[in-house]
């Protein structure tokens, strides 16, 4: 598999490369970027962190059939030689020192159209390839995207499953268990209109209620910490680890031929859920094309509502931009 991280220079998309590199040593990734120093230096250094990671103990048992990879750096001129397999986006424009309060990523919104608008008009010379957004506001870039290729809906994806550890970490304090236990699905916006999906929480694999008193709570923490993170360490180091973690799980899934579980993304609808002409962090099952099946679950009458908010705040922005 082949991954080009387009804004592959950024804090986020170097440290994808970095944990691909470690957990996933066999995928090549491609690090595309206007900036083609800290690209080219980017990919050297986490080569070069490859050599280690090949002869840690467990390194060799991680290399797929076709061998180990290589991480490049290369150009936004080079996109339609590159021939990837999957294309991250993550190219964004730098972001004010002051932007680490909540509504800050759907500030991004006019910062980042026309980033995406040129990086729009580099992949017209691709196939229709699969594309990940992880660039803010990612909904709406999300069918920014959509709209200017023109591609099959299912290339689409938008990632939001950062929500999900940091859910199953506000959701664990208040049951007294471990985190990584916890599974509480998070549709709707990535943003303020995020939707936690209580009826389905589980732990160990067995659904268990959480309490309605500490739901709010639980929603607060997932809408608030990234902003508390930035704020402690500084508006260029959002959250890296968990979303490189999130973005690997992902290219690993798909690399894998898909996910047997269906995690939240987002996606262009058409219908599902009562919802067109947007994108939206629904449950999906991908396939190494993109998205292989949207679920549609029977949602509770509060979260429905919720994400009947989350449509009309994306929606809204996407009238204004279109
Ligand atoms: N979806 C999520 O969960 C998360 C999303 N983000 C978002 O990811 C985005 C990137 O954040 P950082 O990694 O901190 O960015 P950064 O500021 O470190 O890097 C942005 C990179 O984009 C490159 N770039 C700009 N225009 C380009 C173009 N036309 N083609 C190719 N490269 C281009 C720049 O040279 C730079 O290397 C932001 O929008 C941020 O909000 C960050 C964390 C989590
Ligand atoms: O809010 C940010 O700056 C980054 C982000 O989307 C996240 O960590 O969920």
């Amino acid at each position: 598999m082949h991954v080009a991280i387009i804004g592959g220079a950024s804090t986020i998309g170097s440290t994808v490369a970095y944990t691909v590199a470690g957990l996933a040593p066999s995928i090549d990734v491609s690090l595309v970027d206007i900036d083609e120093e800290a690209a080219w230096a980017h990919a050297t250094d986490i080569s070069h962190a490859g050599y280690h990671f090949a002869n840690a103990p467990d390194g060799r048992s991680r290399v797929g059939p076709d061998g180990f990879g290589e991480v490049r750096s290369a150009t936004p001129e080079d996109l339609p030689d590159l021939d990837p397999d999957l294309l991250v986006f993550n190219a964004a424009a730098p972001q004010p020192e002051d932007a680490t309060d909540r509504g800050a990523r759907e500030a991004e919104l006019e910062r980042n159209l026309a980033i995406v608008d040129d990086v729009a008009a580099d992949l017209r010379g691709l196939d229709p390839t699969p594309l990940l957004v992880v660039t803010n506001p990612i909904d709406r870039l999300t069918y920014r995207f959509r709209s200017l290729l023109g591609w099959p809906r299912e290339k689409f994806m938008g990632y939001s499953l950062s929500e999900t550890a940091r859910a199953a970490d506000a959701i664990a304090e208040g049951l007294g268990v471990h985190r990584n236990a916890v599974h509480c699905p998070m549709m709707g916006e990535h943003g303020e209109n995020v939707v936690p999906v209580f009826s389905r929480v589980r732990v160990d694999g067995e659904p268990v209620e959480v309490p309605e008193s500490d739901r709010a709570d639980v929603r607060e923490y997932v809408r608030d910490v990234p902003f508390e993170i930035a704020k402690r360490r500084g508006v260029r180091e959002t959250s890296r680890w968990v979303t490189s973690a999130g973005v690997t799980r992902v290219i690993r899934s798909m690399a894998a031929g898909g996910n047997e579980e269906p995690f939240c993304l987002s996606t262009p609808l058409a219908g599902e859920y009562g919802f067109e002409d947007v994108a939206l962090g629904v449950p999906v099952t991908l396939d190494g094309d993109g998205v292989a099946e949207i679920h549609e679950w029977e949602l509770s009458a509060e979260e429905g509502s919720q994400l009947t908010e989350a449509y009309e705040a994306v929606r809204a922005d996407l009238e204004r931009i279109e």
